[in-house]
């Protein structure tokens, strides 16, 4: 599942991140993510190491590669000086990019030799291309700002909250419409809708091969040479260690299509009517960097329907969710143009002028301060896949279940739910009303609405459609749930009967409690692993032998060198289980109160037991049923 880029104010997400390392170990890793075939890995892992943070560089290769052999009009170059198995560009596509970054002096945060030194020139840009900076400019931070690489600051103090400090108009921002190159529009439609992100990344890739003929050569110039902290591009041994299902299967989902389609369609471009490249081959590695420069940094302007957009530098703010900037739509005006033929009467014509868009103070700002913008009430999921980079104390972070009744079944026990008569409880799902209410939940029954994954997390700590599932399941008489809305059976605040909440949580308990299980860590190990190996639990004890010492000294020595997309990797299952953990004790405070409940009732086993005679089940304060 692709996240939506970011939207303009209010809406969904807009950016989408980078970082950068070496280009050539993270594209040979995202080819040995999708292929996972050794050969093709060994190959494309020779690589030329780079600093963080680098932009492209006049003696540097673009992201395409020559089809070597096999194209026609993209003549193999001399092979590169990186090493046997380093990829070949063919020339047209050397002069190409080094044209393009040398259209640039701009460099990169970290300070290399071959990075920028200055956001003026982007700025500059800008401005000789009708957009207006105000008060803006590119910095690096080095961190200070929460987020990696560059940054936007203001320059003076900003008073007056809606001021803009950035506005680009169209002609600005890189994105395509019904206008674009026809054969890039073709290309496109052949990318699945939910992978809107590669549509814009074969459009950048067709700029990036344009060189300095591009209108956009400045910007590409500061694009990031890698994206490094993605998970993508992650070493195989890097990815597995997220050990989260819904984020390692969508990454290698993600590879996956990256290589069918550089094999099955862009590989055959070179020679044909239908290559927008100008004979360039684009394979896996092109359009991985181009899709993961898109997802960390395209914003969706104009909503999730229309295409989305990058925004140079505009996309060089980082993320906070509590911003001080936000990117707005500007609305289109009308301009009085003259018409071609000036001799004709009238000789001119008012035409609309499309919108642009706008990076605005949401509040006062301080000379100096960074300007940060949201990229949207995203999860560590997904601040992970798409911008490489997860956020500690993330309110928006969830952890998804897959609903499934047997592990609801196997949850009931290691939570030790019980049902009303004191025994532990054996769940069915098999009566035709059971089955009736998780289909009504989308949680049986197939179909399309059918969507089986449940999170923990957020402000009710456990998602109400999982909470009216499993009360549903607990419930001993149909008539009780038949009552209720499911909003009602969702929401905390109306639990069914004593014995049904107790045993609603329990069992939510013991699904958090195996969901943890499920990893091969605990977060002590985690943390130990994250500060370097110092743990009580890694240190020397008495009677090892001299193999364990020595054992356990190697491996205090991988903790100390843990690669940073290994650290990445642990923080991020770190933070999984801290959630996880949370929602526990959450859970188990509940448990506690559940006797405390003012008026709760018995469940109506206990309560026939007991000879009282059961209440029916009353909708009477619960809201209208559905
Ligand atoms: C839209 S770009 C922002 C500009 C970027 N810093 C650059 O150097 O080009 C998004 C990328 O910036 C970095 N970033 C932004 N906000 C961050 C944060 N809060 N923490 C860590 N990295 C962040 C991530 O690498 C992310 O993929």
């Amino acid at each position: 599942m692709l996240q939506p880029g970011r939207q303009c104010s209010g809406s969904r997400p807009l950016c989408r991140g980078s970082s950068s390392q070496t280009r050539h170990k993270m594209l040979g890793r995202l080819a040995c993510n999708a292929l996972r075939s050794t050969s093709v890995c060994s190959t494309l892992r020779s690589s030329s190491s780079r600093g963080p943070h680098e932009r492209w560089h006049p003696t540097q290769p673009a992201p395409a590669s020559s089809s070597s052999s096999s194209s026609s009009s993209s003549s193999s170059s001399s092979s590169s000086s990186h090493g046997s198995g380093h990829l070949q560009l063919s020339s047209n596509a050397r002069r190409c990019i080094a044209a393009a970054a040398a259209a640039a002096d701009g460099s990169a945060p970290s300070g290399s030799s071959s990075s920028n030194s200055s956001g003026n020139t982007l700025v500059d840009w800008v401005v000789t291309n009708g957009g207006s900076v105000n008060g803006v400019t590119m910095a690096n931070l080095s961190g200070s700002d929460g987020g990696s690489g560059w940054g936007l600051v203001a320059t003076q103090a900003i008073s007056q909250p809606g001021s803009r400090l950035i506005e680009l108009p169209r002609a600005c921002q890189l994105t395509y419409d019904e206008s674009s190159d026809a054969r890039v529009l073709s290309l496109m439609q052949q990318v699945p809708e939910e992978l809107w992100g590669a549509k814009l990344a074969l459009q950048l890739l067709t700029q990036r091969i344009a060189g300095p003929a591009s209108h956009y050569a400045t910007y590409i110039s500061y694009l990031p040479v890698g994206v490094s902290g993605v998970p993508l591009f992650f070493p195989r041994e890097a990815l597995e260690a997220i050990e989260y299902p819904p984020v390692v299967e969508q990454v290698k989902k993600r590879g996956r299509w990256l290589h069918r389609f550089s094999l099955d369609v862009l590989s055959k471009l070179p020679g044909t009517a239908a290559d927008p490249f100008d004979g360039v081959t684009v394979d896996t590695n092109s359009l991985g960097w181009a899709l993961a420069v898109v997802t960390s940094r395209a914003f969706r302007v104009a909503g999730p329907a229309a295409p989305a957009a990058l925004l140079p530098l505009i996309d060089m703010a980082n993320h906070s969710f509590e911003p001080n900037c936000e990117v707005v739509p500007v609305p289109g005006g009308v301009a009085m143009v003259a018409k071609k033929q000036l001799t004709s009467k009238p000789n001119c014509e008012v035409v609309p002028v499309p919108g642009g868009v706008a990076m605005v103070a949401k509040k006062q700002i301080a000379a100096g301060e960074p300007l940060l913008l949201s990229y949207g009430r995203l999860s560590n999921d997904f601040l992970l896949m798409d911008y490489g980079f997860v956020s500690p104390d993330n309110e928006h972070d969830r952890v998804a279940l897959r609903f499934d009744i047997e592990l609801v079944k196997a949850a009931a026990l290691t939570g030790g739910a019980r049902d009303a008569s004191g025994k532990l409880l054996e769940l069915s799902a098999a009566a035709p009303w059971r089955q009736q209410h998780l289909a009504k939940l989308g949680l049986s029954g197939g179909g399309a609405k059918q969507n089986l994954q449940v999170l923990l997390g957020g402000p009710n700590f456990v998602e109400p459609r999982l909470l009216a599932a499993v009360r549903g399941l607990v419930a001993t008489y149909q008539s009780e749930v038949d009552a209720l809305t499911l909003e009602v059976l969702g929401s905390w605040d109306r639990p069914l009967n004593k014995q049904n909440e107790t045993a609603t949580i329990r069992i939510l308990i013991g699904m958090a409690m195996s969901a943890l299980q499920n990893f091969s860590t605990g977060l002590e190990q985690d943390l130990a692993l994250l500060n370097g190996g110092s743990s009580s639990s890694s240190s020397s004890e008495a009677g090892q032998t001299q193999e364990q010492q020595q054992q356990q000294q190697q491996q205090q020595q991988q903790q100390q060198e843990l690669t940073p997309e290994m650290r990445t990797a642990v923080l991020f299952r770190s933070q999984r289980k801290q959630l996880l953990l949370d929602v526990i004790s959450v859970l188990a405070e509940k448990l506690k109160q559940v006797p405390r409940i003012a008026g709760l009732k018995e469940s109506p086993v206990v309560a026939a037991r007991k000879g009282q005679k059961p209440r029916p089940a009353s909708k009477k304060g619960f809201g209208s049923s559905s």
